[in-house]
């Protein structure tokens, strides 16, 4: 396994970029240590498949370089990268039995046949396929077709990284969950550097321990889930990491008071000294389950009309209007829930301060 540094990369399939959008990805420069299990996080088209292709060698970056445990090997096609991918659809050979796809990449290597046997048998036995191991890969449905395509990848002992892109795509809803817990263990068990690309929070929130989160092809924050969830650094972390995704308003500072049009929202001391240099346009952020809503008035309590009431069981989201802005907050179950007004309660250490879109932050 190795560590991998990207070090200034950018890349354009433009022939002549003119400007910054015609990159897909803009400036990454980042680690992925030996051994770490990553998710590659971000919505369709911002860029994590030209990533990958980066990383594994499929594209060469238009500039900056791609270092394996130090060396350079930005100009190496995959093959001599020492890579396992893992794509979307099932990549097997349809009249080979379970056992001799899985056993494909090892004897592709020369690996003993001693080895070989004893590599496939522990891997099937985490993927639950020791039981179809002589059956023909061409008779199995969709789901177990993928998991051999899994099995390939993870078969090598000696590969670089595995990079899986949206691997559980063709998968039944349940079995996904239940797919994302075995590779998980396999993390624990082989401890292998995995990259995985998904548009899927939930996937990406338990697989991995350290989530990238991708945004017009910049890696906007690297943390784990929960300082995705707590500390979004980056406005489209907050909207995208959470459900619903944190309530934003539009603000301008007076003092350490936050004036949302008309309404005023006391901030932390140390936000606003950091804001006072900060040129922008400015907002305020929450996320839901940190909103509170009052049946009565409160003191710093600002009205706002409860428009919708959705019962998800163990909680419920609330609608609200406050000042031409829609929130939504989220509340335990057993909170009463005024029916009509209400009076909305900003904790200062929850409410964070954003500039064109960035954390105002230390
Ligand atoms: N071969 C290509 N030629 C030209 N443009 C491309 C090519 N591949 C990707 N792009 C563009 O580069 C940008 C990033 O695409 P990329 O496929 O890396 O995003 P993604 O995050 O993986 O998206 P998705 O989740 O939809 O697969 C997009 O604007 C896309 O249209």
């Amino acid at each position: 396994m190795a560590r991998i540094d990207l070090q200034e990369v950018a890349h354009s399939y433009a022939k002549r970029p003119k400007s910054e959008a015609d990159y897909a990805l803009k400036r990454i420069h980042n680690t992925w240590n030996d051994g770490g299990a990553y998710a590659l996080l971000g919505p369709s088209g911002c860029g994590k498949t030209t990533l990958l292709n980066v990383i594994s060698g499929l594209v060469t970056p238009s500039q900056g370089q791609v270092l394996y445990n130090g060396k350079d090997v930005t100009d190496l096609p995959p093959e001599k990268r020492n890579i396992a991918q893992v794509f979307q659809f099932p990549v097997l050979y349809d009249t080979m039995s379970v056992f001799n796809n899985l056993a494909f990449p090892l004897r592709n290597r020369g690996v003993e046949e001693s080895d070989v046997k004893k590599r496939v048998m522990e891997v099937a036995e985490i993927l639950d396929l020791t039981p179809f191991l002589h059956r023909r890969a061409a008779g199995l449905a969709a789901d177990a077709k993928q998991k051999i395509s899994l099995g390939r990848g993870l078969v090598r002992s000696d590969v670089a990284a595995i990079l899986f892109d949206e691997p559980l795509t063709v998968i039944d809803p349940h079995l996904k969950w239940h797919l994302r817990r075995k590779l998980k263990e396999i993390h624990e068990q082989l401890k292998l550097t995995l990259i995985y690309v998904t548009h899927d929070q939930t996937e990406a929130l338990t697989f991995a321990d350290q989530v990238m989160v991708m945004y017009e092809g910049e890696l906007v924050q690297i943390g784990t889930p929960q300082e995705l969830f707590e500390n979004p650094q980056h406005k489209f972390v907050g909207f995208f990491i959470g459900s619903p995704g944190m309530n934003f308003l539009t603000c301008t500072l007076e003092g350490n008071i936050a004036r949302v049009d008309g309404a005023n929202i006391t901030l932390d001391d140390d936000t606003v000294a950091l804001a006072q240099k900060a040129q922008g346009k400015m907002e305020i952020g929450i996320r839901p389950m940190y909103l509170e809503v009052h049946s009565k008035s409160i003191q710093d309590g600002i009205p706002a009309a409860v428009t919708s009431v959705e019962d998800q069981g163990s909680f419920k989201i609330v609608t609200v209007n406050m000042a031409g802005y829609t929130l939504r907050a989220r509340l335990p179950e057993d909170q009463a829930v005024p029916s009509n007004q209400g009076w909305l309660r900003f904790p200062k250490q929850w409410t964070k301060l954003f500039v064109d879109g960035r954390l105002v932050h230390k």
